[in-house]
């Protein structure tokens, strides 16, 4: 993929300088079977922020992203974007937005050219066809017709596409879906040049990895409410870290520290803990005074899937702790 090039920078001529690029206020979308699926959320992004948006399927994401899209009205609360209501002043917003929809239409006897060339003829100052294809490497394919393209090369029509008006702000809904791991870095490296020339993203994903690497800032989101949100380190310093070691067989487990909350199976030996530098320092130095040597010695951080996957098992009552503070 090439550099994205004419960015619109950190500037803004609208009169909106230095005000949140998105700012959700307790956000309610109830639909018509009375089912809520988003059930109160705020949270704002930054101008050049990347913000992305997680949850367990059916956790209300896409749900959300179409009320920031102005593809539907919101049941309760207030969404700005670029300081304007995004559904009743679309006429506003839309031309500064990009949309990578989860499943983009697109007629499919069109080659990958024509198909751009169509959405460039109704986007002010568009990207040139070669350009936009360029960017998602997808130059080599345009004169393929869409029906033939893969799965993952009809994710990168999508964002080409979702990128032909140099957008302020671009929303992606599972932009790496179905890629290979080489699109999948191609994309994530396309994306973080395009938030580096000050476009504010705000990504949708499953890919915890994607999360974890791409992201200024992240929600987690569950049964419509957001459990956790801050910097990528932030969520996942609330999550005990982990040791984990094998003691040699003439060592029974309690023999360890009585301090340390270990849990053993056999001779393996885990420890959780929110202190990892003092409970490791504290095992070390007992294995050392007691001459015991530890096998298959491991500690680290939790990482975001842990974090995640904790949130998916107890997200209920976690919601309740987070919103009683
Ligand atoms: N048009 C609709 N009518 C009724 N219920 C809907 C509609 N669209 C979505 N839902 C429900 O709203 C909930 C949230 O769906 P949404 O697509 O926003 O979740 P999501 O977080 O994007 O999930 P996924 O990760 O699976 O894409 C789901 O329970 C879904 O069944």
């Amino acid at each position: 993929m090439t550099q994205p090039t004419g960015g619109h920078g950190r500037q803004d001529g609208h009169g909106h300088h230095g005000a949140q690029a998105i700012d959700v206020a307790d956000l309610r979308r109830t639909y018509a079977g009375g089912y809520t699926a988003v059930d109160g959320i705020s949270f704002s992004v930054a101008r050049g922020e990347l913000f992305a948006l997680l949850g367990t399927n059916g956790a209300g994401k896409t749900s959300t992203m179409e009320l920031l899209e102005g593809l539907a009205r919101p049941d309760d609360g207030t969404v700005r974007v670029l300081g304007h209501d995004p559904y009743t002043e679309r006429a506003a917003v839309r031309p500064r937005v990009g949309v990578m929809l989860q499943e983009g239409g697109f007629p499919s006897d069109l080659t990958v050219a024509e198909t751009v060339r169509m959405c460039a003829g109704c986007t002010s100052g568009a990207r040139p066809t070669d350009e936009a294809l360029a960017l998602v490497g997808l130059a080599k394919r345009a004169g393929v017709r869409v029906k033939q393209l893969s799965g993952g090369e009809r994710r990168r029509l999508d964002l080409a596409l979702a990128l032909l008006g140099r957008p302020e702000v671009l929303f992606l809904d599972e932009p790496s879906t179905g890629l290979d791991a080489e699109g999948r870095r191609d994309t994530w490296e396309l994306v973080r040049e395009l938030r580096n020339e000050g476009t504010t993203v705000l990504l949708t994903t499953h890919y915890l990895e994607e999360a974890e690497s791409l992201a200024d800032r992240l929600a987690i989101m569950h049964q419509g409410r957001i459990v956790v949100t801050g910097t990528p380190a932030e969520v996942t310093a609330a999550r005990p870290g982990r040791i984990r070691f094998t003691l040699p067989e003439a060592v029974p487990a309690g023999r360890l520290p009585l301090s340390l909350e270990a849990a053993a199976d056999g001779r393996r030996i885990e420890i959780r803990t929110r202190r990892i530098q003092h409970d490791l320092g504290e095992l070390l130095r007992w294995a050392e005074e007691s001459n015991v040597q530890l096998e298959a010695l491991d500690a680290r951080a939790a990482t975001l899937e842990e974090a995640f996957l904790d949130i998916a098992a107890r997200g209920e009552e976690m919601a309740e702790t987070v919103s009683a503070r």
